[in-house]
């Protein structure tokens, strides 16, 4: 199953999948630096004991040297990750594919911190001071404070800060700042390499309001904005509800839960001003069912979207948009596959049951949708325009 070829439309070649082998590529780098990072972070986040530290320091050495062991046939999910794993089971690490490498590592990983053993241990979010910290940030007071001046804009000023404070939330990412350059940003102009906006505006306008499903990336300082959007989108009539997909359990570092939801929710209410009437509302609509919370397990598969269930996709079929956040979703949604730049979006997504927009800060290799004159000015420009973090992207199809 992990390994099925893409479904691909007539006329698109088929692209071989990202894998972690190759020394210096950014796959092998979040192995190979971040990870290890990762652990360092854990281990000074919590007292863990020698042989949780142990488990830990085996973990990470199986995952850069040596074969895929599976999950205990006792985990409550040994069944779905049979299915979802059973040809890379016994091979090496790196020569599997990345997507589903780097998603069972971190299922792994709260096996190591005993986030689903029954015992002391259970249900500790590995990520949580780290998420927490972040929410209580002197940046997040700023960024709430700002939301005092919306009233002030104009309908069409507003919904682009929205959109444009959504999408570029998602460079907030907590696994990426573990290995992020901050100064690599320094003179570079952020900017987007495919901007379909107008085109997403018009769709939603001219769509009866009816489901948006929101699938969302990370918690915190990417979440807040989501929310807001999600307010928006209420307020102005574009959604007459909407579906907020979540992860069932700690994902990718900051990867938003029910929890963090909850969390962020409350922040927004605690704020004051503009953020606390945004908070309230949004509050109102969870009790009155208009925004609706889903953590579907397919959430922290190690699959594309091509390979999602029948009730996600009646999901997705069944909204006016769907809102895919970040970078992990998007390559989901293309498939992590080393695709030429310039293959169309709509054909590598022509599988997807309904009209989808993707809102992501590149952060990894896989793109697709790019003109030949951006990918060249790209290429000759900025070396690390792919996985930065400083460009991003805004592509739709109905
Ligand atoms: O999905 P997000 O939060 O935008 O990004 C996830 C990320 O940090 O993790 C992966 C590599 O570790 C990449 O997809 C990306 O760099």
């Amino acid at each position: 199953m992990a390994e099925a070829p893409p479904r691909l439309p007539d006329g698109v070649a088929p692209a071989a999948p990202i894998l972690c082998n190759e020394p210096g590529s950014f796959a092998w780098g979040v192995f190979h630096d971040r990870h290890p990072r990762l652990l360092e972070q854990l281990c000074d986040a919590f007292p863990y004991d020698a042989d949780q530290r142990r488990a830990l320091e085996a973990l990470l050495d199986e995952s850069r040297t040596g074969s895929v062991a599976r999950l205990s046939p006792r985990a409550h999910d040994a069944a779905l990750w049979d299915a979802w794993g059973q040809r890379n089971y016994g091979r090496p690490w790196a020569d599997v594919p990345f997507l589903w490498a780097e998603s069972y590592f971190y299922r792994r990983l709260l096996d190591v911190v005993g986030y689903f053993t029954p015992g002391p241990w259970k249900g500790v979010d590995p990520f949580a001071p780290a998420k927490a910290a972040e929410l209580a940030s002197a940046t997040v007071d700023d960024e709430l404070a700002a939301l005092d001046t919306l009233p002030q804009l104009a309908n069409d000023q507003s919904r682009e800060a929205l959109l444009a404070s959504s999408l570029w939330g998602n460079r907030a990412d907590l696994g990426f700042q573990i290995t992020a350059d901050a100064a690599a940003h320094d003179g570079v102009d952020s900017a987007l390499v495919a901007d379909d906006r107008a085109r997403f505006w018009t769709h939603l306008a001219e769509s009866p309001a009816s489901r948006v499903c929101l699938v969302a990336d990370n918690a915190g300082r990417e979440l807040l904005p989501d929310l807001v959007l999600i307010d928006y989108l209420l307020q102005a009539g574009l959604a007459a509800e909407v579906l907020l997909q979540l992860k069932p359990h700690p994902y990718y570092v900051s990867d938003a839960t029910t929890a963090d939801t909850l969390a962020c929710l409350r922040r927004l209410t605690a704020a004051g001003g503009e953020a606390a009437r945004i908070g309230r509302r949004l509050w109102a609509a969870m009790q009155e069912s208009r925004l609706m919370l889903r953590a579907h397990p397919f959430a922290c598969a190690p699959l594309p979207y091509a390979d999602m269930p029948d009730d996600l996709c009646q999901d997705y079929a069944g909204s006016t948009v769907t809102i895919l956040k970040g970078d992990l979703n998007y390559r989901r949604l293309v498939g992590d596959l080393h695709w030429p730049a310039v293959t169309p979006f709509a054909s590598a997504v022509d599988y997807f049951p309904g009209p989808v927009v993707t809102l992501r800060t590149l952060k990894s290799e896989a793109v697709v949708g790019l003109q030949p004159s951006t990918l060249a000015r790209l290429d000759a420009d900025v070396e690390t325009w792919r996985t930065g973090g400083t460009h991003a992207l805004i592509q739709f199809r109905q």
